[in-house]
């Protein structure tokens, strides 16, 4: 595997990683049955003071950036980061990745395309992990995305993405989402190498 500037975070031992990883799935699958469903006010009200009552479960455990989990155990697919969709790399170099992803009902815009702004989330992972594999840490200055055609949810999709040029900070990437044959959207960005003391 390569490695990551921003993964300097990751503290969890095997167990505590595992399970807040599974915290994180169930998360995801309750963003999906919310989005998916339409309970009786009785339920609705029901379910959403059990959600508070998890909640409160949890604030005793609060920390501070610098040591939570989420968005920093690199070595899972979707990095424990409930706002990102998972990305299944299937080859990954410093230059060049490839892989998929299935956007699910939580990320529905209208008529069974995906939000326009969950495709810049996309790509900013996407391009984000790739500018800082191998290389310093970075930050995105730019990314322009081109709609071919909407983008499904529940299917799966390939991404690509590729480091075009490095040109002293700057790094420039490239990248695609298709469903299948089809180009449904296409990026670029630049990336920034940050100088010291820059957040
Ligand atoms: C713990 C584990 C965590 C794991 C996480 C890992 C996964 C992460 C995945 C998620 C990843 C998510 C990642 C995220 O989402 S990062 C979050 C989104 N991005 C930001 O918040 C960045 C905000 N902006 C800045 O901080 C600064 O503007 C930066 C740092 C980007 C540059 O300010 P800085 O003062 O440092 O640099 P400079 O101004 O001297 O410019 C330097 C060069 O760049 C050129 N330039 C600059 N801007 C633009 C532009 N817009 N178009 C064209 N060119 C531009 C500029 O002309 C110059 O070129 P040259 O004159 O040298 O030729």
């Amino acid at each position: 595997m390569t490695s990551s500037a921003w993964a300097a975070q990751t503290l969890a031992d095997q167990e505590t990683g595992t399970a807040f990883e599974h915290l994180i799935g169930s998360l995801r699958g309750l963003q999906d049955s919310v989005t998916s469903t339409r309970p009786p006010a009785e339920v609705a009200l029901a379910i959403a003071a059990e959600l508070r009552a998890v909640a409160h479960r949890l604030d005793e455990f609060g920390v501070g950036e610098a040591d939570q989990l989420a968005g920093a155990q690199m070595d899972y697919p979707g990095r424990s980061q409930a706002c990102v969709p998972v990305l299944d790399h299937t080859a990954q170099s410093a230059d060049e990745v490839r892989g998929t992803l299935q956007l699910s009902r939580f990320h529905l815009g209208r008529n069974g395309a995906a939000h326009g702004g969950v495709i810049p989330l996309v790509f900013d992972e996407i391009f984000g992990r790739l500018a800082g594999t191998d290389r310093p840490r970075c930050r995105t200055a730019f990314l322009h995305v081109d709609y071919r055609e909407i983008t499904p949810i529940g299917r799966r999709l390939d991404f690509t993405g590729r480091v075009e040029r490095v040109d002293g900070r700057k790094i420039f990437v490239t990248g695609s989402l298709a469903d299948g044959d089809a180009v449904v959207a296409e990026a670029d960005a630049l990336f920034v190498v940050l100088r010291e003391g820059q957040p």
